[in-house]
């Protein structure tokens, strides 16, 4: 298969280099990406050589042409700037991939939504989530993903062409649950990083309980199945997020709480915005969300933030 892939940066550089062994792939970046400089000059990253065979393009329109499949993955925020440019070049019978975790902040939507409401070609769209690193598969170490769709036959056509033995990827049933279970694991895993950064890793055990629970109530109230909060695309991604060094979100929150200093992208950071609206706009109350929210956003400390979630009233383990 031919396949493209919108977004040079850690991600989606892997995922360049993985689908090469298998498919024609062409990786593009945007115009004056300093990241794709760097993969043009030393065809490699901190992360990752590319195979001799990857091509690599800052041409939108040829690396739309190029591919039947096209992957996206970019920061989350600015999904719908990169769907205008797709929705002005012909892409019509095309199937998009969108490898990214974030819910938009102005809106409260998902990338799904981001996405259809700005591309209105007929395309298939899909999405592709779950726990993974770079480190961890160039290491040749396994895992399980998860691939959902607002059509079955389009998660099909992505599981059955593009699993392999290093991602066994399973069809999801429940497009709604499975983004906001995605977006909303890079929030509790910013929260993971905070108590790591305060002593406190021996809580993550709890928080993994009721950050997961949270996350079923939300997906609930918004028409999913509230089980995708416990599958691979939330609960099934923690070791990655709340747990592994490799995390961006977990360091962010590490460092946000000693008062340092983080370069990389961390998707749980506008996502909280948008979660704790979605919590309010359905009537749900997310407790973790709205912490992790006051602390980043209001100014209030991790002594002030914690004992306040150990005063809630008492209530039962799975309540709504
Ligand atoms: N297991 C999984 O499913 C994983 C998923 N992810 C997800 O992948 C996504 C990307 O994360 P990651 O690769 O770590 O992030 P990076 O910051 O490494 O890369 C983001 C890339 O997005 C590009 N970009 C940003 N804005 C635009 C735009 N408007 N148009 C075109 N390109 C743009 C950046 O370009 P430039 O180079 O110019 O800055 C950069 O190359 C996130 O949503 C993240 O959650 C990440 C890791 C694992
Ligand atoms: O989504 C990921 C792992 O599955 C990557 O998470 P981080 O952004 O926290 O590194």
């Amino acid at each position: 298969m031919k396949l493209t892939v919108l977004g040079c940066g850690r991600w989606g550089t892997f995922l360049a280099c993985y689908h090469s062994a298998r498919n024609e792939v062409m990786l593009w970046g945007r115009p004056g990406s300093r990241a794709m400089a760097q993969l043009k000059a030393e065809r490699k990253n901190s992360y990752i050589e590319l195979p001799e065979q990857l091509q690599l393009t800052e041409d939108l329109a040829g690396a739309l042409e190029f591919a039947e499949a096209v992957i996206i993955s970019i920061s989350a925020q600015q999904l719908r700037d990169l769907a205008k440019k797709i929705q002005a070049l012909p892409v019509a019978g095309k199937t998009f991939i969108l490898c990214m975790k974030g819910i938009e902040v102005e809106s409260g939507k998902r990338l799904t939504q981001v996405f259809r409401e700005e591309v209105t070609q007929p395309v298939r769209l899909a999405v592709w989530v779950g726990p993974g690193h770079v480190q961890d598969f160039s290491a040749g170490i396994p895992n399980c993903m998860v691939v959902d769709s607002d059509e079955p036959e389009t998660t099909d056509y992505v599981v059955e062409n593009l699993s392999s033995d290093l991602i066994r990827l399973y069809k999801g049933r429940d497009l709604i649950g499975t983004e906001v279970g995605a977006a909303a694991k890079n929030v509790i895993g910013i929260a993971a990083g905070m108590l790591d950064g305060i002593g406190y890793s021996s809580l993550k055990g709890a928080l993994m309980a009721r950050g997961a629970r949270e996350i079923a109530r939300l997906i609930r109230a918004m028409g999913g199945n509230e089980l995708s909060a416990y599958g691979l695309c939330h609960l099934g991604d923690y070791e990655a997020t709340l747990f592994s060094a490799h995390s961006h979100n977990r360091q962010f929150g590490e460092s946000f709480v000693k008062g340092e200093h983080f370069d990389h992208l961390a998707e749980g950071a506008p996502t909280v915005k948008a979660l704790v609206k979605l919590g309010e706009e359905y009537g749900v109350d997310l407790p973790i969300c709205k912490t992790i929210y006051s602390m980043l956003y209001e100014g209030c400390s991790a002594k002030e933030a914690l004992p306040r979630l150990f005063q809630r009233t008492v209530k039962g383990e799975f309540d709504y």
